[in-house]
């Protein structure tokens, strides 16, 4: 590989050479089998999509690539070279640059400290020097972000951005990118394509992970099908349909009890679920009962390139579900801390209820402490019920019951109490924080990308807790930069655009044209 910064270009390997090769990987926690005899590789100039449901291995077998994780065995060989696969790297694999769901930037610094830290040369920090790096790069690959901002000032596809500029910066090429578009709009989602197509011209390799079918049909050349860690089918992008690849990972093909989720839906309407067939009921059920009111709220943007709220009016009623839509950066971000009560309106009212439940769009900054036991995380906000005190002290055996139970209802897949949360795989740590805020009985449920990193059997069970949380009187507020997501769910969609509530749409009535001409700013 060439490390040159700020070079991309693939040097020395005849074109047959794959640029990473990962040989018979096995990988266990504990007694489970995350990887078994899992081989892939990935060619230069390619795109090769990896894709599986929830816990099926893919971030694991990333891990292994990146550095960050030893295999238990299996061979590594990089530009057709053998490279230590079984223990931990003193840091990440050179070359390989992992850009992880949630993120890898230190968030309080700017992008240029960002990457004089990566590289290590905090001692002769050149703030201006790095920052003109990644503004160079941003320019070549047509992604500039301003590297002098801290990241947590950045939305959320400014902040991937930034990541993947680093990582050309120190010499990438090859990238992984673990659920890039989960959290993107339209617009995002376009400049990322466009920094991939450059990324791959040039000689770059991608491993690309999702869960959307469609998306990755068209963006990878290849794509790998993972189920319970084995690989268990390999297309190439244009000799597959959507529904083989649906078909491979929820195992329609395997007879038995692999046909079953044991929850009652079968392979046959999990698959319509991801080719986006499925539609959930949108009759609505609402009754006339006020859960929240926003009015005339005006409150400020916790981002740059995000809107404040201007005199926006909102009414959610118990038993539905309003949609959230629009232009990422439109407000979104600050409705949902305004509806959750943790941003106070500069001016206006918010009438909110006690019990509101928030499933934020940045699960590790807001909704889990990555350290922390999956049981701490679970009782994070009820410990101090009465039924799990004695006294001072703690009912260790009622809260262990508890918290296998809403693990159980949430369909949490390969938890332990003790384990730290960040051993379940992203898409479970995703249900683990709907279960948990869905547990209290909430009033009003604020979800913000709740099916973010989800795969189809998980959005289906979502979706079912969420029409459950209605039909127990629950008011839903539902963001999503996924239109799809919000037919699917919403019995009507209002559109945010520069900070106001432009216009609303019922769905049943379905008029597309008229959410389109609301989403760019038409009323
Ligand atoms: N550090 C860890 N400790 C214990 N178990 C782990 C750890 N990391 C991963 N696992 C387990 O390995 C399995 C594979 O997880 P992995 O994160 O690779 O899945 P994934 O395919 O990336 O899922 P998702 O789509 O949800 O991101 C899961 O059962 C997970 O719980």
């Amino acid at each position: 590989m060439m490390h040159a910064a700020n070079s991309v270009a693939i040097v020395d390997r005849p074109a047959a050479t794959p640029a990473v090769a990962l040989k018979h990987i096995s990988k266990t926690f504990g007694t489970n089998a995350a990887l078994t005899d899992v081989t892939v590789d990935l060619r230069p100039g390619e795109v090769h999509a990896l894709v599986g449901e929830n816990g099926a291995g893919k971030s694991t077998l990333m891990k292994i690539l990146a550095g960050y994780l030893p295999a238990d065995t299996g061979e590594l060989e990089v530009d057709g070279r053998a490279a230590p696969a079984d223990r931990v790297l003193s840091g990440p694999r050179v070359g390989v640059g992992f850009v992880e769901q949630e993120g890898g930037l230190i968030r309080e610094l700017t992008g240029a400290e960002n990457l004089i830290l990566a590289e290590g040369t905090g001692f002769l920090a050149d703030r201006a020097a790095a920052g003109a790096r990644i503004r160079e790069l941003g320019n070549r690959f047509g992604g500039a972000v301003d590297p002098h901002v801290p990241v947590e000032l950045l939305a959320v596809g400014q902040r991937q951005r930034l990541e993947i500029l680093i990582m050309l910066a120190r010499g990438a090429d090859v990238l992984i990118l673990d659920e890039p578009t989960a959290a993107l709009g339209i617009e995002d989602a376009a400049i990322l394509t466009e920094i991939i197509e450059r990324f791959t011209a040039d000689g770059g390799g991608v491993f690309y992970i999702s869960h959307k079918l469609h998306e990755v049909m068209s963006i990878a050349d290849r794509i790998t099908v993972l189920r319970g860690g084995r690989v268990v089918g390999g297309h190439a992008a244009d000799q597959v349909e959507v529904a083989q690849l649906a078909a491979d990972m929820v195992g329609q093909r395997v007879a038995g009890d692999e046909n079953r989720n044991g929850n009652g839906s079968d392979s046959a309407e999990l698959i319509e679920v991801a080719l986006g067939e499925e539609r959930a009921r949108t009759t609505a059920s609402a009754s006339h009962e006020v859960v929240g009111t926003l009015t005339g709220v005006c409150a400020p943007a916790p981002y740059v390139g995000e809107s404040a709220l201007h005199e926006l009016d909102l009414v959610v009623r118990a038993g539905e579900v309003v949609g959230v839509a629009g232009v990422v950066g439109s407000g979104q971000s600050t409705l949902a801390r305004v509806l959750a009560g943790l941003l106070r309106p500069s001016t206006g009212t918010a009438q909110l209820p006690d019990r509101v439940a928030y499933v934020p769009e940045h699960r590790h900054d807001d909704a889990v402490a990555l350290e922390l036991s999956v049981r701490d995380n679970v009782v994070l906000h009820s410990h101090r019920r009465r039924e799990f005190c004695r006294g001072p002290w703690f009912r260790r055996d009622r809260m262990d019951q508890h918290v296998e139970e809403v693990l159980r209802r949430s369909h949490v897949r390969g938890a332990t109490l003790t384990m730290p949360i960040s051993g379940l795989s992203g898409g479970n740590q995703q249900k683990l924080v709907l279960g948990r805020e869905l547990d209290e009985c909430p009033t009003l449920v604020v979800a913000h990308n709740p099916f973010r990193g989800l795969d189809v059997r998980a959005i289906q069970e979502v979706r079912q807790a969420v029409l459950g949380a209605c039909d127990q009187g629950a008011g839903v507020v539902m963001i999503s930069p996924d239109l799809d997501e919000l037919l699917q769910l919403a019995h009507r969609i209002v559109v945010l655009f520069a900070g106001r509530i432009l216009g609303e749409v019922d769905v049943a009535d379905g008029d597309l044209d008229q959410l389109g001409r609301l989403m760019g700013g038409v009323a």
